[in-house]
């Protein structure tokens, strides 16, 4: 409160009673608001929103970790049962531990093991593809489902898996519903929450209910699958079997921390695996001179005759140019995951209140015209020295920021390399011919939430030339 006292808050737009800034912005698309209120105020703008503190800094991320790799408070977190998830959790011991575990198992070391899975489940899209290429939006759907439940429980997912379809129901509504401007509504009323849910606007405590149920029965029956198999002595590497294997028999607590552990990796895997691949998909479409490129090195490096392994990357750097441009040209997690500081802190001589909501503005980051000159041009150049080479820019800001980045992003880079290059080698994606014989134009539109993909677009897909032995 002393230092309060001398030093100002941050900049930022003038809040309005109550309501704080929530005026100014759009509930589907906020991060383009923050933009526009860094433009006018600044690297760290800060703002009012229901009673929250909310600012836009990186520096605090990555430099001052230690203070700010907590998490704000969601109530309606709990409320719709994802309390055990790592992502939302607050920083602290049980967070520790279940980081520990991820860790052991998606390191960079680690995550090189996945890699013959990932390879055999990239080919498995691209056979789906070549039966059914319309479609495409399910087929990169389930394999972004498909090689985080192996990884996680050794599960292998059916066509139409309706556990997959389980979950993937469960964080579709969780999605919709976890928008900290949701959340700041009930923080800022909490009689709110008391309201039974017949109530009218009480339509979240009835989704909740259903969310609950659904959660508990995702995160219970694969774990079941692993210990069974563990049982029966046919049990395979992955993180669920790995994980049980160094704890102690009789550690509930453990057994339980593992369990959440894997519900929270399809989570966080599946959901962000789909939304950049579609979004990789959509600007082959939109790029073709990109795409051209990328399959005559392809045809250059790999040939005709089999798809591009991960031997062949150092040897494919404009497809990893790609992929970076793919993460920052329409950032999947616009505003990242949002942070809090656990004490006050004092930065630029400015106050920053304890508790204060970190918001990354990864939308501003990839969009600055200083640093990607024409930003909504989608140019992998951008990441390439004049030799060639990929330079240091590795759009790092897509997976977050300091004690709380993406304990998944090796994996992740991984499992998106394989599918991205595998697609590009066997196929050319282009808009779709009208009855007129003319393409198709379109709009690119996207979803809201706090994760954002490509809406359905109309999409052509024919395979290329190739003999490769899929
Ligand atoms: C392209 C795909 C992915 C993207 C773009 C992505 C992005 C992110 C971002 C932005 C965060 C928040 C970081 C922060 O708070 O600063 C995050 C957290 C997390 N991700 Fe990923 N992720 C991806 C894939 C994965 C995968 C495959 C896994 C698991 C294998 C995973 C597991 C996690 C976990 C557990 C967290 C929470 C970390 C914590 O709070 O300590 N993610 N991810």
């Amino acid at each position: 409160m002393e230092k309060r006292k001398v030093l100002p808050l941050p900049p930022g737009p003038r809040p309005m009673p109550i309501i704080g800034n929530i005026r100014g912005i759009d509930i589907n698309a906020p991060w383009l608001g923050y933009t526009e209120w860094g433009k006018q105020y600044g690297d760290i703008v800060y703002s009012h929103l229901f009673g929250q503190h909310i600012k836009v800094a990186i520096e605090l991320l990555e430099k001052r970790s230690y203070n700010y790799s907590d998490r704000p408070d969601l109530p309606t977190n709990v409320l719709l049962g994802f309390g055990f998830n790592t992502i939302l959790m607050k920083y602290g011991a049980r967070w520790r531990y279940q980081r520990r575990i991820f860790h052991q198992a998606f390191r960079a070391e680690a995550s090189l093991n996945y890699r013959p899975m990932q390879q055999r489940k990239a080919q498995q899209l691209i056979r789906n593809m070549l039966d059914t290429p319309e479609k495409f939006v399910s087929h990169v759907r389930a394999f972004s489902s498909s090689v985080i439940m192996s990884a996680s429980y050794d599960y292998d997912t059916k066509h139409d898996d309706p556990l997959v379809a389980l979950i993937g129901m469960s964080l579709e509504l969780a999605v919709q519903e976890l928008k900290p401007e949701i959340a700041a509504v009930f923080i800022a009323f909490p009689i709110l929450l008391r309201l039974p849910a017949w109530f009218p606007g009480m339509s979240i405590k009835r989704k909740a209910i259903q969310s609950r149920e659904w959660v508990r029965e995702w995160m219970n029956d694969p774990f079941q699958y692993v210990l069974k198999r563990t049982a029966e002595g046919t049990a395979q590497s992955c993180m669920v079997s790995n994980a049980l294997r160094r704890i102690d028999r009789k550690d509930t607590y453990g057994e339980i921390t593992i369990k959440e552990c894997a519900a929270t990796a399809f989570g966080a895997a599946s959901e962000t695996t789909d939304s950049v691949l579609q979004v990789f998909i959509l600007a082959m479409v939109l790029f073709p001179e990109i795409q051209a490129k990328a399959h005559t090195l392809i045809d250059s490096v790999v040939g005709a005759s089999r798809l591009p392994t991960f031997e062949d990357r150092s040897s494919l750097q404009y497809i990893d140019a790609i992929l970076r441009e793919t993460l920052r040209w329409h950032p999947i997690l616009p505003l990242s995951v949002t942070h809090a500081s656990v004490d006050s802190d004092v930065y630029e001589g400015y106050y920053i209140p304890k508790g204060a909501i970190i918001m990354p503005n990864v939308w501003a980051m990839s969009q600055n015209e200083q640093k990607y000159p024409n930003p909504s041009q989608f140019s992998p150049e951008r990441f390439l020295n004049a030799d060639g080479n990929l330079n240091d820019d590795t759009v790092n800001m897509a997976f977050g920021f300091g004690r709380r980045i993406c304990v998944g992003r090796h994996f992740a880079d991984a499992s998106v390399w394989i599918a991205m290059s595998g697609l590009l080698a066997m196929f050319t994606f282009s808009k779709r011919i009208g009855a007129d014989g003319e393409a198709i134009e379109f709009e690119p539109q996207w979803s809201s939430g706090i994760a954002t993909h490509p809406l359905p677009f109309p999409c052509s897909i024919t395979p290329r030339v190739r003999k490769a032995d899929i």
